[in-house]
């Protein structure tokens, strides 16, 4: 297993900086100092923040030394934090496999995809306040629902509970230019699983013109490991080929691809229920930084851009029960029981691990019920 970062805590205190090697960590800020390194400055926590800020070359020397440090704290003797200050929030939606099933189940007798599909990765700006650290119970959303055929909305809870199976990257670098695909892994730390919890009732109800909003803003998720993009150098592979030409700004044909090998896995209530292959999406995350800094917005340490749900095109592929159960219709066995969508009680881990045998760190979460 490849090492990954986070921010821990073992009693009182401010978190400090941990490297977890399987179920073990070495205490990062208590390393740096002793061995007088001179980025230890950077490691004194509480977050990622000042590491991620300092470049490749601080990572890489970091990197080296941790792989000659022992690690001695169990796992299960820390408590993890939110490994980063989250500054911008991002999600975009570039499965293929996943955007036109969706477009089948929410838009029937429509076009799958919408026509922008293959020439851009289309996205929407999330909330970053509600990113929480994986572990974190999600209370189930109220919200105005509405069923295509009832008169009028209601409001309660959210009787259409969702997970979506994501893979999040996490931005070291800040950059006040346009980043061209090249330049991805000047700026990229580092790489996270995310869980994107949606209430498809409310989504499908607010969601025209604008995009998701409160059924998706209450809580996102997201592993308290981080994975250094450098640790998968070994999985990188070309994305499918492309049904078209692409602008220049997103075309990589010339350069290295940055699709990555890993399969995801997806397991509600002790039973995987899906295993998303992140090899099929169609755009890079390289692709969704570029779009994301091409109009001039300038990017900071901490933005996290989301590459969407994964979803492969088998039945076992996909990465929301929105897909699973087709839209509520067909039953998935669980540990617990058959679902359509999430029962309060109900625990999700998202796991994944990369063709060059680097697992990520993995994301869990379990429903409460509102006021509980
Ligand atoms: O097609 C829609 O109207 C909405 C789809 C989603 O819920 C997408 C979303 O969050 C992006 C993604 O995860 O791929
Ligand atoms: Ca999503
Ligand atoms: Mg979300």
């Amino acid at each position: 297993m490849a090492e990954q970062y986070g921010a821990f805590t073992t009693g009182t205190g401010p978190p400090r900086i941990g490297v977890r090697t399987d179920d073990h960590v070495l205490d990062l800020t208590e390393a740096a100092h002793a061995q007088r390194r001179p980025y230890a400055h950077l490691v004194e926590g509480p977050t990622l923040n000042p590491l991620m800020a300092a470049g490749p070359e601080v990572w890489a020397q970091v990197r080296e030394d941790v792989g000659r440090w022992e690690p001695t704290i169990a796992l299960s003797d820390v408590t993890p934090h939110l490994p980063f200050e989250v500054a911008d929030y991002v999600d975009f939606y570039s499965s293929e496999n996943h955007a036109a099933n969706v477009g089948r189940i929410f838009r029937p007798g429509g076009d799958p995809l919408p026509p922008n599909w293959k020439h851009l990765p289309i996205g929407y700006h999330g909330r970053a306040g509600t990113v929480v650290v994986s572990g974190t119970d999600v209370v189930r959303p109220r919200g105005q629902r509405k069923a295509p055929d009832d008169p009028a909305p209601t409001f309660g809870p959210t009787r259409r509970l969702d997970i979506e199976a994501e893979v999040g990257f996490v931005v070291g670098v800040p950059a006040t230019r346009p980043v061209p695909l090249g330049d991805f892994d000047r700026h990229v730390f580092g790489v996270v699983l995310l869980n994107d919890w949606s209430a498809r009732d409310i989504q499908a109800w607010e969601y025209v013109p604008l995009g998701p909003f409160l059924g998706k803003s209450f809580a996102t998720s997201v592993s308290a490991w981080v994975t250094p993009l450098a640790a998968l150098d070994g999985a990188r592979t070309r994305p499918p080929a492309r049904t078209g030409p692409l602008l220049p700004y997103l075309d990589d044909t010339g350069t290295p691809p940055w699709g990555l090998d890993l399969t995801l896995e997806v397991e509600l209530n002790g039973t995987v229920v899906s295993r998303p292959p992140f090899a099929t999406m169609y755009w890079t995350p390289a692709q969704q930084l570029a779009h994301l800094t091409v109009n001039g917005a300038t990017l900071r340490t901490g933005d996290l851009f989301a590459s969407g749900t994964v979803s492969g095109p088998a039945k076992d592929e996909l990465g929301s029960l929105l897909e699973l159960s087709w839209g509520g219709r067909d039953e998935i066995a669980t540990g617990a029981g058959k679902r359509t969508f999430l029962e309060d009680g109900d625990e999700v881990v998202l796991r994944a691990t990369a063709t060059n045998g680097v697992r990520l760190g993995e994301v869990t979460g379990r429903i409460r019920p509102h006021g509980a």
